[in-house]
């Protein structure tokens, strides 16, 4: 994971934005249930930070639980108000950890935003696993999951992919407990900072 994160990290330096690493929000991306919530929570923990969770900011900001935004506003409204709070944080925040929703990343601008201002990691899980451990500890809070077969979540997973493959470093999860896996991307942020800022 180094060598791919520092060539990462070169990439992310050449691009010559105005924030230094070391003041970029770190974003977390992956499938729903992979884990971006628990993670980001124990990366902020250890690095000091604030954790955003992008989906408790939506539910603040609009007073309403993601479930009953889909049932009364529909899922269009629900991607609008993603789109412009990630947008928001992005461009008005530093040193953050946040966690989006598993299928913000699935949006251009949310994309370019968070690759342009922040430092993105692909939590990534496999679907044998997920389909095992996490569909059955998510699959009555998350509306997009609601009255789909298992074949049609199977189809969003592998469809969902070639979005979350635009990132700055995949952390595998498979077998890793948060725990492990907060502290390999604490580990590989502090590896990049030390190599591309390293007087700081
Ligand atoms: N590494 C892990 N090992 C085992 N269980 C985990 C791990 N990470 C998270 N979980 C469990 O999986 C469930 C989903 O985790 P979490 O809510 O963090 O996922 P998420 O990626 O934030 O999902 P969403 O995209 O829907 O917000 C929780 O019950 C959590 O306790
Ligand atoms: O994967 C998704 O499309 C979603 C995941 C959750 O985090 C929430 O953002 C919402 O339930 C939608
Ligand atoms: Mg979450």
């Amino acid at each position: 994971m180094r060598c791919w994160l520092k060539e990462k990290g070169e990439f992310i330096v050449n691009r010559q934005t105005a924030i230094p690493l070391r003041e970029r929000n770190i974003i977390l991306i992956g499938f729903m249930g992979a884990g971006k919530t628990t993670i980001g929570q124990l990366v902020a923990k250890k690095l000091y930070r604030d954790f955003i969770d992008v989906d408790a900011e939506i539910e603040r900001r609009q007073g309403m639980s993601i479930p009953e935004i889909f049932a009364q506003k529909g899922e269009a409204y629900f991607r609008k108000v993603e789109r412009e709070i990630i947008i928001d944080l992005c461009t008005k925040t530093r040193l953050k950890i946040l966690s989006l929703g598993g299928g913000a990343y699935l949006q251009e601008e949310v994309r370019r935003a968070c690759l342009a201002h922040g430092i993105v990691f692909f939590l990534d899980l496999s679907w044998d696993q997920w389909k095992e451990e996490r569909l059955p500890l998510i699959v009555d809070s998350r509306p997009v999951l609601k009255n789909k077969t298992l074949e049609e979540v199977e189809q969003l997973f592998f469809q969902r992919q070639s979005a979350y493959a635009l990132h700055h470093s995949r952390v595998v999860l498979n077998e890793l407990e948060a725990e492990q896996a907060a502290q390999q991307i604490v580990e590989s942020i502090k590896w990049t900072w030390d190599v591309y800022e390293p007087n700081r």
